[in-house]
């Protein structure tokens, strides 16, 4: 997908918001979008998303499936949460199934019978975010997803954002609270002054001291964990507990079996730093 000398106002007598934007975003791109506030941010997402049309330049080759999350769900709709995800699964022509997905892995199950307008803030927001999900977008489109979000939710969201990117999806995300920093391969543009300029690789702070930190979880656990872990940009090894060099219990337990636990790289039993020099 390309961005090719795009430049936006919101009317005739508006000023410029953006001015000769170039971009490309490949499949399987984790993009962030950064700039201080009223800068543009959001409206180059609606651009992106195909939400707003450029005044002059143009978006070209955007994936035919797009999910849009805004910053502000818009909650004033005549549904229960149910009724609209149902309806918005129907327009999308995807498996109502697939809507209990989605409500299951944001923790919004207990909202399904309340009516959009007496949604809480955060919960009207997992409702944006489970209807730009459930149509598996080629590209998804998040305005400051974390954004009044409960703790779970939190963790959960970076973990299917590398999914979409895995199965070759476009992420783009404007993410103020810095949540996605640690996902490997994000890429970074910032918006100013009318234009967006790719922050160049290896800028940024400087990287910290590794360290390798050992944890015992139960087995039937290590694969979602691990997962979480890899979506936060930690290298993990999973392996039997029992390792520690010192601590109540350590050495005592059985060793599950390793391929119960969909470990991929076993062998080693650390869950450490990307590089192994720890310290
Ligand atoms: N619908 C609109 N009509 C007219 N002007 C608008 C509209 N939406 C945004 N603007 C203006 O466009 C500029 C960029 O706004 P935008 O919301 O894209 O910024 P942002 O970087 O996302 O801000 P924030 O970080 O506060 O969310 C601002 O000057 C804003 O006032």
């Amino acid at each position: 997908m390309r961005v090719a000398d795009l430049s936006f106002r919101y009317g005739r007598r508006e000023p410029w918001v953006l001015a000769g934007v170039d971009m490309t975003l490949g499949a399987g791109d984790v993009v962030e979008i950064v700039g201080p506030n009223g800068t543009g941010k959001s409206t180059l997402l609606r651009l992106l998303a195909g939400l707003l049309r450029p005044v002059r330049g143009a978006v070209e080759d955007r994936p035919p499936v797009v999910g849009y999350a805004p910053e502000r769900f818009p909650a004033a709709q005549p549904f229960t949460v149910a009724g609209y995800l149902r309806h918005m699964a129907a327009i999308r022509k995807v498996a109502p199934g697939d809507v209990d997905e989605w409500t299951d892995r944001l923790g919004m199950d207990h909202l399904l019978g309340q009516r959009l307008p007496d949604l809480s803030k955060g919960s009207a927001h997992k409702v944006g975010l489970a209807q730009a999900l459930l149509c598996r977008p080629g590209l998804l489109v998040l305005d400051e997803p974390f954004a009044g979000l409960d703790a779970a939710t939190r963790a959960e969201l970076p973990v299917v954002i590398a999914e979409v990117s895995a199965r070759g999806g476009t992420v783009v995300v404007s993410d103020h609270q810095g949540d996605l920093r640690g996902l490997p391969g994000i890429r970074r543009y910032e918006v100013a002054d009318r234009s967006v300029r790719e922050a160049a690789a290896g800028t940024g702070p400087e990287p910290e001291r590794l360290a390798v930190l050992e944890v015992d979880v139960p087995a039937s656990e290590a694969a979602r964990l691990a997962r979480r872990l890899r979506a936060d940009g930690y290298a993990v090894r999973i392996g039997p507990a029992g390792l520690a060099p010192s601590g109540p219990g350590s050495g005592e337990r059985e060793a599950p079996d390793l391929r119960d636990l969909g470990a991929s790289d076993v062998g080693d039993s650390r869950v450490g730093p990307r590089s192994g020099e720890a310290s």
